[in-house]
């Protein structure tokens, strides 16, 4: 399979101050990340609230600044400049969490689909019609001719994600980065809408990156997962590889937090996987160390991302087995 997107060593340093305005606090939510979506694949990167997914998102289509490292879009580093902004906008589509982020709720469901085909001026007037009425079809947001004219108050939270959809869609994107799309939906319409991004991306060959909390719905719709914790990734490679033999003790305590307690084990004490976080620099050496049981002299020192199985990446001394 052929690479169409590649992430090369990406930082971005936040600078705040802390609540009391008395000092400032130095936060590294992107610390050199590399990985690559190859064409047609869905890359899920997971990690909790806080652990840098979506400030990857935004440095991808280039809406904030990186600090060092490089997007590479077919081949081709995509640079600050009008013609490679362009490139990296037409063909890389951000679906949000939550709807309202991304429509207009004074626009008709027509004017917000097309809004991106009038924004790179695609087609004329009567092409960017035919093309509306296309991905609403596709996404199965229907009688088309009724929906065309609504308002996004007058849909519910799933057919808005939907619209938020087509609109994604109705420039025939080569990528779709998807951040947390399905979790503002109710739990009942979730399977529903993930089933339909499934299907598109199958029939389009759409690479994903698909950013998630939620390991379950990662599986099923995943073939490659990197798992990142406070701006590092520490285990990354095939999905079933890592969700199935996890390596890293993040890892195994992400998967433990959505495991349903199996009926045999039930009598046996439940492993904890994380201590309370104690209070040292998270900066300094494995930064899962302040939470770890399993935490070594070793782990003040940074551990890099070793080849350890074919297509699995670990940064962590400790051996899970
Ligand atoms: N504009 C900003 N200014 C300062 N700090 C920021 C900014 N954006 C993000 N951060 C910080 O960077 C870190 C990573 O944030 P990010 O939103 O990328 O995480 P996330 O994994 O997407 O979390 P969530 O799932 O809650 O969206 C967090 O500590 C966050 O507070």
């Amino acid at each position: 399979m052929d690479e169409i997107l590649r992430i090369e060593n990406l930082k971005k340093i936040f600078i705040k101050k802390n609540i009391f305005r008395t000092k400032t606090v130095t936060i590294k939510a992107v610390d050199d990340i590399s990985f690559s979506l190859k064409k047609g694949e869905v890359f899920v990167l997971a990690g909790e609230s806080g652990s840098g997914k979506s400030t990857i998102a935004k440095l991808i289509l280039k809406s904030i600044q990186a600090d060092s490292g490089k997007i590479i879009f077919e081949n081709e580093e995509i640079r600050d400049e009008k013609k490679s902004l362009e490139k990296i906008r037409m063909n890389c589509q951000m679906i949000h969490q939550d709807p309202y982020d991304s429509i207009n709720p004074r626009m008709n469901i027509a004017d917000i689909v097309s809004e991106p085909l009038e924004i790179h001026k695609n087609g004329n007037k009567d092409d960017r019609k035919k093309r509306v009425n296309e991905v609403l079809h596709e996404v199965k947001l229907e009688p088309v001719d009724d929906i065309l004219k609504k308002y996004p108050h007058m849909l519910s939270g799933g057919q808005k994600q939907r619209v938020v959809l087509a609109r994604a869609l109705a420039l025939r994107p080569k990528i779709i980065i998807a951040d947390e799309p399905v979790s503002m939906l109710d739990v009942s319409i979730r399977a529903e809408m993930l089933e339909l991004m499934h299907e598109l991306q199958k029939r389009y060959q759409i690479s994903f990156v698909y950013i998630t909390h939620d390991l379950a719905t990662a599986r099923h719709f995943g073939q490659r997962i990197g798992i990142l914790y406070l701006g590092k990734i520490v285990e990354i490679g095939a999905i079933d590889e890592i969700l199935l033999k996890p390596k890293h003790p993040y890892t195994q305590a992400l998967i433990d937090a959505i495991s349903e307690p199996n009926p045999e084990n039930l009598n046996k004490e439940k492993k904890i996987r994380i201590n309370d976080p104690l209070d040292i620099d998270v900066y300094s050496g494995c930064r899962f160390r302040a939470r770890c049981p399993y935490a070594i002299e070793k782990c003040k020192t940074e551990p890099i991302l070793e080849n350890i199985e074919k297509d699995h990446f670990v940064a962590c001394y400790v051996n899970l087995d």
